[in-house]
């Protein structure tokens, strides 16, 4: 039989039991894409629709060993960073992709959960700043994740594009600043480093249509390894948001109704 290659995937992330985020949201999302999905499992969470009830974490040797042996096989065209619970285990990841020069990060800094738990240990916030967002491709903080990382705070769409270039002179990287919990709108902003040296980083708006709904849970999740999918599939970053955008419009739009807190999305709303 003939064989054919598919780009794959890697998340790096916590796994949800209840499906609709984390590593599962991740896998569902790379697959809708037609993309290979790997993992990397940080944490286990027991969690569902209304709460986190407990978490695991993994050791950061074992987290190494699931990053080396997915690299040596299957080497992932993009990879997706999502809950990194304790300073160790970002260290080591870190140092992990950076042993094997891996490409196309997308790291969204998970810090509380949309149901109010705290998926991230304070001592480990300046580690992922330190550590892990210099390697990254692109960031994707929503509002209160990239206050926390900037210092600033942010009340308009102005203050929401001064952040994101601001965490772009910070850290490097480009920087997505999520929009999703703005009341009126979905808007995201992109801000990327310029190629002129010393000139201010460049600003895309990506609006899409707010879907009137409670059931979010996993959106930041499968918005990042959307995002990864088009990286991986050799799209512009500019491009890959677009697409992810309009891919999770979809799954919102589709109007899944489970659980009996904020429900999760329909990864396969296009099939
Ligand atoms: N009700 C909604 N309708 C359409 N898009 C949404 C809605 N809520 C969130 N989004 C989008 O989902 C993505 C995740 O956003 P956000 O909720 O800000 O992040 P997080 O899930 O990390 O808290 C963003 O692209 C945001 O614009
Ligand atoms: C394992 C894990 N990772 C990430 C999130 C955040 O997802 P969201 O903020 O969209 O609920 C979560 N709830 N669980």
């Amino acid at each position: 039989m003939q064989t054919k290659t598919i780009p794959a995937v890697l998340s790096i992330a916590g796994s949800d039991s209840s499906g609709g985020a984390g590593i599962q949201a991740d896998i569902k999302t790379i697959a809708a894409h037609r993309l290979f999905a790997e993992t990397a499992i940080t944490a286990l969470t027991a969690q569902n629709t209304t709460g986190v009830r407990a978490v695991q974490e993994a050791t950061p040797e074992f987290v190494a060993q699931q990053i080396d042996a997915v690299f040596e096989d299957i080497p992932p065209a993009a990879v997706k960073i999502g809950m990194v619970s304790s300073a160790t285990i970002i260290e080591t990841i870190a140092e992990r992709l950076k042993y094997w020069s891996a490409a196309n990060i997308v790291v969204d800094p998970v810090m509380v959960a949309t149901s109010g738990a705290r998926l991230i240990s304070e001592d480990a916030v300046e580690a992922l700043t330190e550590r892990l967002l210099p390697l990254a491709t692109v960031i994707t903080p929503n509002v209160m994740e990239a206050e926390a990382l900037s210092g600033m705070s942010i009340e308009s769409s102005r203050d929401q594009a001064l952040v994101a270039q601001a965490l772009v002179e910070r850290f490097g990287c480009a920087a997505l600043v999520k929009g999703g919990h703005n009341v009126n709108d979905a808007n995201d902003v992109l801000a990327e480093p310029s190629p002129g040296a010393g000139d201010a980083p460049e600003v895309t708006w990506f609006r899409h249509e707010r879907v009137v709904t409670e059931n979010t849970h996993g959106t930041g999740c499968t918005l990042s390894s959307a995002i990864a999918c088009g990286l991986a599939q050799g799209r512009t970053l500019p491009e890959a948001i677009d697409q992810a955008k309009t891919y999770l419009t979809g799954a919102l739009a589709a109007g899944l109704g489970l659980g009996h807190g904020s429900g999760p999305v329909d990864h396969m709303w296009a099939y």
